[in-house]
């Protein structure tokens, strides 16, 4: 999957100059201050969405050049002598002492990836206060409410996917931050936990974001490491987590970044907006842990974690696994009981409405909490305590399913949660039974890419803020909590509202397809 980028189609089109090849940037109904005449026969102009270069000079030469080397695949078409750079994609602007500006730019090779790219032009008349007001221009366009120059902790995870996360760093992701002035502190995690310990220690003054090249594994473990901190609420508000996608799941970025390209998720970074999220805490035995994509107990669980041994297959494996239980009508009882706060799928739809309708929030509304708050006290208590009273434990004796979401996209085919929201204070619940007809359970498998899984009727699809589960029948079996495996023991599930903060591209909903 990718993201759509601003004029993905064709970047070097803006649609404000349909149908004008050579626009006339003087006499252009655009507001007085929006074209910079860079040279007798260039101009840079803020368009609609995207700045516009026009340079009569690069119908003979390269003209314009990235800091004394050529650019590669500039599209100079003879014919041409404009382009059109979107605003998405515009990493930096600067003015520099010998009177030259330079545009760096995240360059669209391909649709899976973005290079940097750099334009320069040396300035005829140095007019410094409205060439230094144009720039600023062209940086709120290119940000708009996105922090600039963000500081980012690094995180690599060298065995991360086939582990080649320290390579993909330093090719897609690195000269993206560096190219956008981002501050970068890199750190390579040396052992598993080791991302807990780096972010219970982080100064989290001097930090705006940890950025996690790994699969999920690692953002899981920087939520946890904030959840130690004697401040976790605020540690947990003021830094985003976000991920770089190295890994086999990659779930957070295809979320946050609608991409699980490396080099496409480092501009989405850079431009992100602060986007609080809900997460979870689940308490088992007499531990608590944050969750902050999904549990799972069932079919989902054991094919994620009990098919180790069909690794040889790729990714093919999971698909097989999950074929295999369905047919197989497994099923996997338990006891459950769910605190519900949105029982039907129409209401459920009417909330996907009502939020992807509102205007990207413009700031992060939230307050910071003060530095003596540490993580929200459990209001449900925890799997060890009596069940709340108004709960009811409900005999599931032929669960195949058991699946809670807080995200959409749970790998880059299954949008498995559709009308999930950053911070809404609820996970999504599937629960499926698991003797369902053999032909209903494989076109159930299929719905899922076809996007028609949230409707099927045997889907029962709730908004829920807490839950217990307790597994029966069964001498073992798998529990998954963001992909990991717990011991396969009752657990307890309460959402904390917008405790957490990750970096989106719309401020408050998900990359995905919704209801
Ligand atoms: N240097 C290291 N040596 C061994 N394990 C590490 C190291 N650094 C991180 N880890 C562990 O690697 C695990 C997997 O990480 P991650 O999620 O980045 O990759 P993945 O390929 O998506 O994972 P998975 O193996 O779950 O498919 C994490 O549990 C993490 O603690």
């Amino acid at each position: 999957m990718t993201m759509a980028l601003a004029g993905e189609d064709d970047p070097f089109k803006d649609p404000s100059l349909a149908g004008s090849q050579t626009p006339q940037p003087q006499q252009s109904n655009h507001a007085p201050g929006t074209t910079l005449a860079v040279g007798r026969n260039a101009s840079l102009t803020l368009a609609t969405d995207s700045l516009v270069v026009l340079d009569e000079g690069l119908l003979e030469t390269r003209s314009a050049n990235c800091c004394g080397i050529s650019l590669p695949h500039l599209p100079l078409h003879k014919n041409k002598t404009t382009r059109s750079i979107p605003f998405f994609n515009i990493l930096w602007a600067e003015l520099s002492n010998n009177g030259e500006i330079a545009i760096q730019y995240a360059h669209i090779v391909s649709k899976e990836t973005v290079r940097v790219a750099c334009i320069n032009y040396t300035l005829e008349k140095t007019d410094s206060g409205y060439i230094d007001a144009w720039i600023e221009r062209l940086l709120d366009r290119a940000y708009g409410a996105s922090q600039r120059r963000k500081r980012i902790k690094v995180l690599v995870n060298p065995f991360g996917g086939k582990g080649g996360a320290q390579k993909i760093y330093l090719r897609h992701i690195a000269p993206i931050f560096a190219a956008a002035q981002c501050e970068i502190d890199v750190e390579v995690t040396q052992h598993n936990g080791h991302a807990v310990e780096i972010a219970a220690k982080l100064d989290t003054e001097a930090y705006d974001v940890i950025a996690c090249c790994s699969g999920d594994g690692i953002p899981h473990e920087v939520f946890n490491g904030l959840s130690k901190k004697g401040d976790a609420a605020r540690a947990l508000a003021k830094v985003a987590v976000v991920q770089l996608p190295c890994g086999s799941g990659n779930a957070l970025s295809l979320n946050m970044n609608g991409t699980d390209s490396p080099s496409l998720a480092a501009l989405a970074v850079v431009k992100g907006l602060r986007t609080p999220l809900d997460l979870v805490s689940v308490t088992q035995g007499d531990k608590r842990t944050l969750s902050f994509l999904s549990q799972s107990v069932g079919i989902v669980a054991e094919t994620d974690l009990g098919t180790e041994y069909l690794r040889w297959m790729g990714s093919a494996r999971f698909t097989w696994g999950f074929f295999v239980r369905l047919v197989g009508k497994t099923i996997y009882p338990a006891d459950i009981a769910i605190k519900v706060e949105v029982d039907n799928k129409a209401s459920i739809r009417q909330a996907y409405g009502a939020e992807s309708s509102k205007p990207p929030p413009s700031h992060d509304a939230r307050p910071v909490p003060t530095a003596d708050t540490g993580l929200p006290a459990l209001k449900y208590g925890t799997v060890n305590d009596p069940l709340p009273e108004s709960w009811a434990l409900i005999p599931h004796d032929k669960l195949g399913n058991f699946y809670a979401g807080n995200m959409a996209y749970m790998s880059p085919d299954a949008n498995f949660f559709p009308a999930s929201l950053p911070s809404d204070g609820c996970l999504d619940l599937i629960r499926i039974q698991g003797d369902i007809k053999r032909h209903t359970a494989i076109g159930t498998m299929l719905a899922i890419s076809k996007h028609t899984f949230f409707d099927l009727p045997h889907v029962d699809y709730q908004k829920i803020s807490a839950y217990r589960i307790i597994p029966k029948n069964q001498a073992d079996g798998y529990i998954s909590i963001d992909g990991e495996r717990v011991p396969f023991e009752p657990f307890q599930a309460e959402v904390h509202k917008g405790l957490g903060t990750v970096l989106s591209r719309s401020g408050h909903m998900y990359e995905a397809k919704g209801v």
